[in-house]
This record gives C-alpha cells, structure tokens and sequence, in this order.
C-alpha cells in the first residue's frame, strides 16, 4: 500500500504541489492527469526524492519514505521511468539492462528473462547501443532497465509521448501485463483519457500543483476530461 498525506514538494523555495493525498493499495493502477505544467512530473519526482523538498508523509507498506535518500527509494522497489526516457544513450542495451540490477536488493547482476519475454527485440539489440534505437525501441529499454531492478511499483511518466502510433498500443499492453499479470502497482502519468479510464484502478486529476478531482478509473468521465485536461 502506498499513501500520501498532505505532501508539498518544492524547488527552491515554491512549493510546486500544495496538499496532495491519495491511497494507492499494493496491485493497483493509478494514473495522474492534468495540463501541461500543473505538476505530475513534479509528483513522480516527488515519489523518488528528486524536488528540493518534500514535506508531509509518504508511506509505502507503512515504511516513511518522504525523507529518505533516492538509491534508498529504489531499493525499497520503487522504479522509476522518466519522462524522455533517459536511457544512456553511449551504452549497449545490455548495459542499459545491467545497470537496473544494481539496485536489486537480492545482488543478482543477470539479465531478468522477463525482460526478453515482454521485449523479444531486445534481445535482438542487446549489442547495440541505447542511443541507436528508434524512441519506441528506447521506451522498451527504459522499461526493461526499471524491471531489471525487480520493482514492487513501476511509476512511467507519460510513457507513449513523442512514440510512434503503432508502438503506442503495444507500450500500453506490456504496462496492463505487468499490473494485471506480474501484479506490479503502477503509476502512470497518462494524457489519453480513454486508456487511463479502461485501466486504472484509480485516477487523479492535478491542476496548479493540487489535486482537483480523483476517483475510480471508471468515474473519469469526458466531463472531467473536459474540464480539466482540455486546452
Ligand atoms: N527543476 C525545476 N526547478 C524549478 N521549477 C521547476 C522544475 N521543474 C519543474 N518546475 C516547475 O514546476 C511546475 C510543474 O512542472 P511539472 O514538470 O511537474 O509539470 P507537468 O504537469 O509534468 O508538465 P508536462 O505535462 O509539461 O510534463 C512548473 O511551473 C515548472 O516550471
């Protein structure tokens, strides 16, 4: 279970999200909406202790996390994919891959077969560098370098931006596999509403750093979606 109580996170001295509170249990699918700007990249980075600041609780299984150090975070199991991938790009993939195990808390240091199972191109590529992949090739990476690390929560920040169409259902399938099937609680900072209502559990709407409206995936209507996430 993770739980956020009356989180403010800052840079510099501007508490970029004000009051944020939500419940997420172990297994579920949250996605975090909003404009441009509001703040879900600032919540995810939040989750990794990547703000300047981060004020009130944070608790992932009862353990007080808002105030611990980001290896320590991962090691908890928390993986994180950024938004714009951040894979190295001078790095082979299997290097790419490798790196993720170093915050496995078992020592293991092999490939995941898991990796190649959800992503047989890799296994394809594994010589190649990172920067060489095509962006969905490199969001598959990003993916299987989270995994690497044998994560409890996967948090993907807007995974299918700038990804071509055609590879967009397919990053959105291996996401739902790894929730529903290997049972993963994911966050998902998530722009298309139609996907976040099919698969969340649960969803919250961010405006100008707080939190607007939040609910049960299937309550995130073309209402909302209009109000809020409209231009
Ligand atoms: N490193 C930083 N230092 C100072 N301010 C920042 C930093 N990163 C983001 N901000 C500010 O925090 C606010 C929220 O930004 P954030 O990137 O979290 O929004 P977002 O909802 O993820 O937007 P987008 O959809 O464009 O990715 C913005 O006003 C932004 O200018």
């Amino acid at each position: 279970m993770l739980e956020a109580k009356n989180l403010y996170s800052y840079y510099g001295k501007s508490p970029v999200l004000q009051d944020i509170s939500f419940l997420l249990e172990k297994g579920q699918l949250l996605t975090v909406l909003g404009r441009n700007g509001v703040g879900k990249t600032t919540l995810m980075r939040s989750f990794m202790g990547l703000t300047d600041r981060l004020d009130g609780s944070l608790t992932i299984e009862g353990t007080e996390i808002a105030r611990m150090r980001t290896p320590d975070r991962a090691m908890l199991g928390i993986g994180y994919i950024p938004q714009g991938r951040h894979i190295i790009p001078r790095l082979t993939v299997r290097e790419n891959i490798i790196m993720g195990t170093y915050a496995r808390r078992d020592g293991k240091r092999g490939m995941p077969d898991l990796v190649f199972e959800l992503f047989p191109i890799l296994r394809d590529f594994l010589d190649r560098r990172g920067g060489d992949l095509s962006g969905g090739q490199q969001q598959q990476l990003a993916i299987a370098r989270a995994l690497a690390m044998d994560p409890k929560i996967l948090i993907l920040d807007e995974p299918t931006e700038g990804i071509q169409p055609n590879i967009v259902k397919q990053i959105h399938d291996i996401i739902v596999r790894l929730n529903r099937e290997l049972g993963l609680t994911v966050i998902l900072v998530e722009q298309n509403v139609p996907f976040a209502r099919e698969v969340s559990d649960r969803f919250l709407v961010i405006d100008k750093g707080r939190v607007v409206i939040a609910g049960a995936g299937a309550d995130l209507t073309d209402d909302i979606a209009e109000r809020y996430l409209t231009f």
